[in-house]
């Protein structure tokens, strides 16, 4: 009898019984190929609407298409087999009432199999969380630093400064809980808020910007692997990847100029 070893994905409730335990690790990923190396180390990657300003250029997440979404979430899922798989909504496709949310999701999840979509706000999105998640679809969501509203807080600013402010983001953490999400992106606020939201919250915490107080942690991949030359501050560099891209790119070119490649080793031959 052969022995077939099956490896299942985890599974958005395999992340929400996570709360307290080991850390969990997350990246976002946008292709197939670094899907694949990812999937081997993260429990969760992000198709994130941040791959507007990553991949195509974009000045922020605002202009991200829902075709822009399931192209890269389809190329994250084919790369991958082992970490759940969640995929931005991106601006402008949930916000407006939850049956047009829902609509969107399922077409997220359809036609990408992806296992759960992430949505940014708080207590106004708890409404449509639960009708979300009440019809199937695992919802991630996201608080604090909430770059799609960037034209509404007029930059990407840390949140929580004033501690004046932390009742309305302790709020909207408590709401998207109660709504049903399985976890919830902290991004961009204050070490002391963040610590006490993951104390009083249900679910795990996953902080950007937030401190190592959060239940698991997030970053951009191209920014912890060095190819942004602008990253934010909360980014640590894990690689030199844009120095590597470059040292490779001027090899080519010297050896294209100078005839050294093609050799021998990397051309077709005539059948003999
Ligand atoms: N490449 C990339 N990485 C990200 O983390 C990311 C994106 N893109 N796009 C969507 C949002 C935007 N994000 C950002 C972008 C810039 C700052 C930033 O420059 N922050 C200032 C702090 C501002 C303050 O102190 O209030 C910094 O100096 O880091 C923060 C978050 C996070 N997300
Ligand atoms: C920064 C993460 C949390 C995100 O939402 C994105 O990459 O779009
Ligand atoms: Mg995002």
């Amino acid at each position: 009898m052969s022995q077939e070893i099956v490896t299942r994905r985890i599974t958005a409730p395999d992340i929400r019984a996570r709360k307290g335990g080991e850390p969990i690790v997350s990246l976002t990923a946008y292709h197939a190929h670094t899907a694949a190396i990812v999937d081997r180390y993260a429990d969760f990657m992000l198709v994130g609407d941040s791959l507007g300003m990553v991949m195509h250029g974009m000045d922020s997440t605002v202009g991200v298409t829902l075709d822009m979404m399931m192209a890269h979430g389809r190329a994250v899922v084919r790369g991958s087999k082992r970490a759940l798989v969640v995929v931005d909504m991106p601006f402008g496709t949930y916000e407006e009432s939850p049956s047009e949310a829902f609509r969107n999701a399922a077409r997220i999840m359809k036609e990408t199999a992806c296992g759960a979509v992430k949505l940014e706000g708080g207590a106004r999105m708890a409404e449509t969380i639960r009708f979300l998640t009440e019809r199937g679809i695992p919802v991630m969501a996201h608080i604090g630093l909430t770059p799609q509203a960037v034209n509404t807080i007029g930059g990407f600013k840390t949140q929580g400064r004033d501690p004046a402010h932390w009742s309305v983001i302790k709020a909207d953490a408590q709401a998207v809980a109660d709504a049903g999400a399985f976890a919830v992106v902290l991004e961009g606020i204050v070490e002391p808020l963040a610590a006490e939201i993951t104390r009083e919250v249900s679910i795990p915490t996953i902080g950007i910007g937030a401190s190592k107080e959060c239940d698991g942690q997030i970053l951009v991949l191209e920014d912890m692997l060095g190819l942004n030359p602008k990253p934010p501050k909360f980014v640590k560099q894990y690689g030199a990847v844009g120095a590597a891209i470059e040292d490779a790119v001027k090899a080519y070119a010297d050896d294209v100029r100078t005839r050294t490649f093609p050799t021998d080793e990397q051309i077709y031959k005539l059948k003999k």
